[in-house]
């Protein structure tokens, strides 16, 4: 069986619609806008009124069939979603891309993974959808070794995996085909498929764009439908790999607040970006060096360790150089990784003048 999060880059289909079935007759609602006529709403916010906002846990029925154990806890007692242990991974006969990788994510965080070119973060997101497996040690995604074939099914419905390009991910011609292409494969029975793809298009902002052409869309459209496809699948964990990277900067700051309201809405999100202040959006940054763990901490303790970040040829954020910038000529700011932050420091200062 193909699934959209374990293909989408690799296998897709391009351009029409692969699929026999699907909800073209399933539904009409007075205020569906016609189809191919899609413009270029700016996405404003979270899902629609009525909509359940809750998000991000585990699939029971699937969890049941897989012969994984309950998710160990971490030392905060909080449930691990993934966890790398001593993992060690190579691709045919190069060298390790890494290895004794320790590295647990909690039910419920949104982790941003920064890292230089080849350090390692699509190779690791690709671990967590079992997409490959370790080497050496062991990688367990819910509590689920990814190398028992039996779990790669459960692991995989519930990691939702989101790529760079918009265009390789999606697979149908009808925006409302493309999101129920992955449920309608989990074998979703159709009131519920319709259901989910409804919920998922207002969740990405994209409510009654069900009968739109997904070629109409804008690039910054296109990947809200494929985080929605991944979402009609109802994941645990949303994996966005360099998701914002084609997006031009209105697509990124819309993408982003989908992902920030999926987190507040109780997903697990893993992001990759090479955007500082996407990852200062996060609750936790990791900084990946040749596959090993060089920094970890919140944003504010990594994204403000400016001469490392340097080092490691990424980019130290804006508003951490200019307050560095400030401090160095005696204004008494603190380090700041967000403009918003660094304003208020400023204001505040100039209030007590
Ligand atoms: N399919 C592959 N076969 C062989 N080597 C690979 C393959 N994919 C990646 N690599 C190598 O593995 C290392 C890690 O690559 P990976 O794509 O995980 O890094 P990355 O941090 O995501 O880089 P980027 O930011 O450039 O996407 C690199 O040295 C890369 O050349």
């Amino acid at each position: 069986m193909r699934t959209k999060t374990s293909t989408a880059e690799h296998d897709s289909p391009r351009g029409g619609d692969p699929r026999r079935g699907g909800l073209q007759a399933a539904h009409s609602t007075g205020d569906t806008p016609a189809n191919g006529t899609a413009e270029a709403v700016p996405y404003e916010g979270g899902p629609s009124s009525g909509t359940d906002s809750r998000r991000g846990g585990l699939q029971p029925a699937l969890a049941d069939a897989a012969s994984c154990e309950v998710a160990p806890a971490d030392a905060q007692g909080d449930e691990v979603f993934v966890a790398f242990r001593d993992a060690g991974f190579t691709y045919d006969g190069e060298q390790f891309v890494f290895r004794n990788l320790n590295l647990t994510v909690p039910q419920g965080q949104f982790l941003c993974l920064l890292g230089g070119n080849g350090s390692g973060k699509s190779t690791l997101a690709k671990h967590i959808n079992a997409l490959l497996v370790p080497d050496e040690g062991e990688t367990l995604v819910f509590g689920c070794d990814t190398r028992d074939p039996e779990a790669t099914y459960f692991i995989r419905s519930n990691a939702g995996l989101v790529f760079q390009n918009p265009d390789d991910q999606i697979v149908a011609s009808l925006i409302e085909n493309d999101v129920a292409f992955g449920p309608e494969n989990l074998g979703i029975p159709n009131p519920e498929l319709r259901e989910r793809v409804t919920r998922a298009l207002a969740e990405v902002g994209l409510q009654g764009f069900e009968e739109h052409e997904t070629n109409a869309l804008s690039g910054g459209q296109k990947q809200r439908v494929a985080i929605a496809g991944v979402l009609a699948m109802d994941p645990a964990i949303l994996i966005l790999d360099e998701a914002t990277a084609m997006l031009d900067p209105r697509g990124r700051a819309g993408l982003m607040r989908v992902v920030r309201d999926l987190h507040a809405a109780g997903m697990t999100v893993v992001m990759i970006t090479h955007y500082m202040e996407e990852a200062a959006a996060a609750e936790r940054v990791v900084v990946l060096d040749g596959g090993e763990v060089r920094l970890d901490g919140t944003p504010q303790e990594v994204l403000t360790r400016a001469s490392e970040l340097r080092e490691l040829s990424l980019e130290v954020p804006f508003a951490c150089r200019l307050s560095l910038e400030l401090q160095a000529r005696g204004v008494p700011v603190g380090t700041c990784v967000t403009d918003e932050a660094l304003k208020e420091e400023l204001c505040a200062l100039r209030s007590k003048q």
